[in-house]
């Protein structure tokens, strides 16, 4: 597909790439963000699966970046920004990044390190695996990158603290629900309008980061092995239907971003130029300095090549 074609049938693709932001994905924070103030008060924040970076730039130009050039900035008082992710990503003002897996403890520690023994007030997760297709498959590697953030936030966030992390909506989304509400006292799943309707995607919002009495972090490892069998005998068996009937839960879901905004499954035609010549498609603002399908490319450019150098 060229770069038009995506530009007409892609929105918030042509609209990250006018405003300078490296993914469309930055709209989905910016929507969550109308809907709950995510900023308000939030002086230290980590960006958990960051790469290629769009989220990492809302926060660093909702929050350092204002802080940065205000006169009275103190530099003591500069918000801490700390992304992680497997993949490199191209530098971004005011934060710091950590290449790593979530889901390895000794991540966690180098992040833990960053905040010198300080409470984070934010954590937001747009962790994702490679989908399959196979959606059992896909929510449920989904809710291990879930789990492995709720496990960070854990260690760092402070008590009051907010979560925001990426979904897949599936069967056991109830499951995931109550497992959240242990830590939360608010949780609503929100799916902001840059998110197609198509996608499976939502994003859980948490509130109020509150554990319960006695809770000792490493615990969540064992909420991490009952997730991992979901046959075990354990009572919170995926399979046993224990959120049916009399323990079913409804989840608050909410729609958010201006709703007479962009619609995220439409096709816009492209805008005219005042000067009567064609829109010019942008490239994109920062591809991947590292893309986990770099590998590929080269090898199908070098296949290519050969079959030419044979042709000849
Ligand atoms: C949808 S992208 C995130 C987009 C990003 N929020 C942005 O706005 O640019 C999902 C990211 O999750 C990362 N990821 C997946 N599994 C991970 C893991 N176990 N540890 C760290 N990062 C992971 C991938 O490398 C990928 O960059």
């Amino acid at each position: 597909m060229g770069k038009a074609s995506r530009d007409k049938r892609d929105i918030y693709y042509r609209k990250a790439k006018e405003e300078g932001w490296r993914a469309r994905s930055a709209f989905k924070l910016l929507q969550i963000d109308e809907e709950f103030n995510l900023f308000q008060g939030v002086k230290r924040v980590v960006d958990l699966c960051a790469a290629p970076g769009s989220w990492s730039q809302v926060l660093s130009r909702k929050l350092y970046l204002p802080a940065k050039l205000s006169p009275d900035k103190r530099e003591g008082d500069l918000p801490l920004i700390v992304a992680i992710d497997l993949q490199p990503m191209a530098p971004i003002d005011g934060v710091i990044q950590v290449q790593g897996d979530i889901t390895n403890a000794r991540t966690a520690e180098v992040v833990i390190r960053h905040f010198d023994g300080c409470k984070a007030d934010l954590v937001v997760c747009d962790g994702a695996p490679d989908v399959t297709g196979l959606h059992d498959m896909d929510e449920f590697v989904q809710s291990q990158l879930i789990l492995a953030g709720l496990t960070i936030v854990a260690h760092i966030l402070r008590d009051g603290g907010k979560f925001i992390a990426k979904i897949f909506r599936g069967k056991d989304t109830s499951l995931l629900y109550c497992q959240l509400k242990l830590f939360f006292s608010v949780v609503t799943f929100a799916k902001p309008k840059s998110s197609r309707n198509s996608s499976i995607e939502a994003f859980a919002v948490c509130e109020n980061y509150s554990p319960p009495e006695g809770f000792n972090p490493k615990d969540l490892h064992r909420l991490l092995e009952k997730v991992g069998t979901p046959t075990g005998e354990d009572d919170l068996d995926c399979n046993s239907g224990w959120l049916e009937g009399p323990n079913k839960v409804y989840i608050p879901f909410l729609a958010c971003g201006d709703l007479s905004g962009y619609d995220s499954d439409r096709s816009y035609p492209l805008p005219t130029v005042a000067d009567g010549t064609t829109y010019q498609s942008l490239d994109p603002v920062q591809p991947p300095i590292a893309p986990p399908y770099k590998r590929a490319l080269e090898m199908k450019k070098a296949s290519s090549h050969g079959i030419r150098e044979v042709d000849q």
